[in-house]
C-alpha cells in the first residue's frame, strides 16, 4: 500500500464520520418541529459517540490493508504529507487533521506523537487561506424595507415547521427590545445590517437564531431563542414564540457556557462558523467554541495546543487544587491557566465502594447527558505529557503517592495515563468563606436551584456536599463531582419512619436499602453549618419533602421536560412586556 492510499482511506473514514454527524445534526430540526424532546435528547447523546465509532471502523480497515502499520522509516511522514496536501482546500480541514491524529495515536506509542507524524500543530495556514465566512451567514439590510419587515424576513427564512402563536406581537417585542437595549438601535436604517447564521442552533427545547448587528459602532450579538408552547390548561394556544433578544456578549457567553449540552447546528464549514462566533464572544477560546457545537474532539485538539502554548508563555508551577482533597480524584491546577486536571486515584477508601471503571462510566454518563447549565463538561485525555520542571515538588511527591499507577516519568516529562480536564471554579465551600451574608444567601439559593435543575434532568448527584460544587466567573453554582451520580429514577426516595415514642425511636429497625434516600435529611448531606442549612431550606423547603422528589420522578416518567433558560427570567418578553407570551 502506498502512502497516498492510506491517506485516502483515512480521509474516507473522516468523510463518513462528518456526513453522519451532519445527518444527525440535520435531524435536530425535525425533532424540534415535532416537539419530540425525548427523541432530541437521545439524538444529542448518541452523536457524542459517533467520532470514536468512526475512528475504530477506519482503524479496522487500515489494519486489514496494512497488517504491519509500522512500515519503513518515513512511511508515515509521507502519509501525513499526502494527507495534508488533500486538506489544502478542504472545508473541514481542521477536523480532518484531528481525525488523523486520533487514528495515529491509537496505532502507535506516545513517543511517535510529534509533528513529523501527526498534527500536533496544524499545518493549515488560517491566515493565508481565510475560511469562506460568507457561506455561513445571510445579510439583511433594513434600509431596503423597514426594520420590522427585515426581522419578519429573518424569522421566515428559517422555515420553522409549526406556526407562530402571534408572530406580529413577537416582532413588536423584538423591535422594542432592540431599540431599548442596543446602542446600535440609535443608528438610522441605512447604517444598520444584520448578519444571521444560516442554520438555527438547537438545544433542549429551544432553537436559537444567532447573528450580529453591524453599524459604524462595530458589531454586537443579535440572538433570538425560539420556543414551543404546548397547549395546557393555562395556555390554550399551541405553537412557536420568540422568547427574548440577547445582545450582550457576556449574556451570550452564558448561553454558550461549558455546563450546558452541546448545540446541534449544521456547519458544513465549521471554521467559518467558529470564526463568526469568536467575533461575538472574544473571551471564549477556540476549544470552548468547538465544544459548544458538539465538535468536542476538535475542542480537545485546540485545548491541547492552547495548553502547550500557555506553557511556553508562563513560568508558574502545577500545584494541588485549592480546597478539600477528593477521595476518588487527585486534582491539580496551574494557577495561571483556568483549568483543573483530575486523575483517578490508585485506591479509594472504604467509604467509596466503587471501581475505577464505574467512575469513568459516570463521567461519561454526564458528558452524554443534558448538563442543563449546572454540570461542568470534562475533556478526557490519555497519555498527557507535561514538563516535569513545571511541577511543584510537593505536588509531584503527592502525585507519586496517590496516582503512581497512572503516572510515569520519561526524561523531562511527567506522563499521565488518563486524566480529565475541566474548567476551574472556586469550590463552593471556599467561596462561602469569602463572602458576606447577602451573597451567602444568594449563592445558597442558587445552589438549591442547581440541585433542582439537575434533578429535573433525571440526575441524582449522590454526593451533595458543598465542596463538590463550584462557582463560575458568572457567579453561578455548577456541580463537578460525578463519581456518585445516578439517574433520578434509580433512587428510592423515602420518608423517615415516624417514631411513636422515645422507645420506638431508639429501638426501631429502619431497614435501608442501597438505593434509599431520605430527603428529610438532605441538609445534613449538604453541610454541617446550621447557618447555611437554614439559608438553603428557607429558599427551597421542598427539597426536604420526599413527595417533591417522587413528583419529580413522576414528571420524568411521564416524559415532561422542564424548560431551562440560559438567561434570567426577567429578560423574557413575557416578563418584560407584561403580556402573556408564554
Ligand atoms: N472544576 C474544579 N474547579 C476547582 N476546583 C475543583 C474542580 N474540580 C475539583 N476541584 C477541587 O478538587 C476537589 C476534589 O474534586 P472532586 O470532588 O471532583 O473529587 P472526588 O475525589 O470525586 O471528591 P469526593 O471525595 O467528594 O468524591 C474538590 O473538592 C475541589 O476542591
Amino acid at each position: 500500500m502506498q502512502p497516498k492510499h492510506i491517506a485516502e482511506l483515512i480521509l474516507k473514514g473522516f468523510k463518513r464520520h462528518f456526513a453522519l454527524f451532519e445527518d444527525s445534526t440535520a435531524a435536530a430540526s425535525r425533532y424540534f418541529n415535532q416537539a419530540d424532546w425525548p427523541g432530541f435528547l437521545q439524538l444529542s447523546s448518541e452523536r457524542i459517540s459517533f467520532y470514536d465509532q468512526r475512528v475504530n471502523e477506519t482503524l479496522q480497515q487500515l489494519k486489514q490493508q496494512l497488517p504491519d502499520p509500522g512500515g519503513s522509516a518515513g512511511f508515515w511522514q509521507d502519509v501525513k504529507q499526502q494527507y495534508s496536501d488533500f486538506l489544502q482546500m478542504h472545508p473541514q480541514a481542521e477536523l480532518a487533521e484531528t481525525f488523523y491524529n486520533s487514528l495515529f495515536c491509537r496505532l502507535f506509542e506516545r513517543k511517535y506523537f510529534h509533528n513529523q507524524n501527526i498534527f500536533v500543530q496544524t499545518t493549515l495556514n488560517r491566515q493565508q487561506l481565510p475560511a469562506p465566512v460568507a457561506s455561513v451567514y445571510d445579510s439583511y439590510f433594513p434600509i431596503q424595507n423597514s426594520l420590522k419587515q427585515t426581522l419578519r424576513q429573518i424569522i421566515a427564512d428559517f422555515r420553522f415547521g409549526p406556526d407562530f402563536i402571534d408572530l406580529e406581537r413577537d416582532i413588536r417585542y423584538l423591535v422594542r427590545s432592540f431599540l431599548d437595549q442596543s446602542s446600535h438601535g440609535k443608528y438610522p436604517l441605512h447604517l444598520i445590517r444584520f448578519d444571521i447564521l444560516k442554520s438555527a442552533f438547537y438545544r433542549n427545547k429551544a432553537a436559537y437564531i444567532i447573528g450580529r448587528v453591524v453599524t459604524p459602532e462595530g458589531q454586537q450579538p443579535f440572538v433570538i431563542p425560539v420556543l414551543h408552547q404546548q397547549a395546557c390548561s393555562t395556555a390554550p394556544s399551541e405553537g412557536l414564540y420568540l422568547d427574548t433578544l440577547i445582545t450582550e456578549p457576556e449574556q451570550l457567553s452564558v448561553v454558550f457556557g461549558f455546563s450546558r449540552a452541546y448545540f446541534m447546528v449544521q456547519s458544513p464549514v465549521p471554521s467559518a462558523l467558529i470564526q463568526f462566533l469568536r467575533e461575538l464572544m472574544p473571551h471564549k477560546t477556540l476549544a470552548e467554541l468547538y465544544a459548544s457545537i458538539g465538535l468536542h474532539k476538535q475542542a480537545k485538539t485546540e485545548f491541547y495546543r492552547e495548553l502547550l502554548q500557555h506553557l511556553t508563555r508562563s513560568s508558574d508551577h502545577f500545584v494541588a487544587a485549592p480546597g478539600i482533597r477528593g477521595l476518588v480524584m487527585m486534582v491539580f491546577t496551574l494557577p495561571s491557566f483556568p483549568y483543573v486536571f483530575k486523575v483517578i486515584r490508585d485506591e479509594f477508601p472504604e467509604s467509596k465502594p466503587i471501581s475505577r471503571a464505574t467512575v469513568k462510566a459516570r463521567y461519561l454518563q454526564v458528558k452524554k447527558h443534558d448538563r442543563v447549565g449546572r454540570m461542568a463538561d470534562t475533556m478526557e485525555y490519555s497519555d498527557v505529557a507535561l514538563p516535569i520542571d513545571r511541577f511543584a515538588p510537593e505536588l509531584l511527591e503527592e502525585l507519586k503517592q496517590s496516582i503512581g499507577g497512572s503516572l510515569r516519568i520519561e526524561d523531562e516529562l511527567v506522563v499521565i495515563k488518563h486524566l480529565y480536564i475541566e474548567r476551574r471554579m472556586i469550590p463552593l465551600n471556599l467561596y462561602l468563606e469569602q463572602v458576606g451574608s447577602d451573597e451567602k444567601a444568594r449563592i445558597m439559593k442558587d445552589y438549591g436551584q442547581a440541585l433542582k435543575d439537575i434533578i429535573a434532568a433525571n440526575i441524582f448527584p449522590g454526593d451533595m456536599l458543598l465542596k463538590n460544587f463550584g462557582v463560575t466567573r458568572h457567579k453561578r453554582v455548577i456541580f463537578y463531582d460525578y463519581d456518585e451520580v445516578q439517574y433520578l429514577l434509580d433512587v428510592n426516595f423515602r420518608a423517615l419512619p415516624k417514631a411513636k415514642s422515645i422507645d420506638d425511636a431508639l429501638y426501631s429497625d429502619v431497614s435501608v436499602a442501597p438505593g434509599d434516600v431520605f430527603p428529610e435529611q438532605i441538609s445534613t448531606y449538604v453541610t454541617a453549618q446550621p447557618e447555611l442549612r437554614d439559608l438553603l431550606l428557607k429558599s427551597h423547603p421542598e427539597l426536604m419533602d420526599p413527595a417533591y422528589w417522587q413528583q419529580m420522578q413522576q414528571r420524568i416518567r411521564a416524559g415532561q421536560f422542564d424548560d431551562v433558560f440560559p438567561y434570567p427570567d426577567g429578560m423574557r418578553f413575557s416578563a418584560r412586556f407584561h403580556e402573556k407570551s408564554a
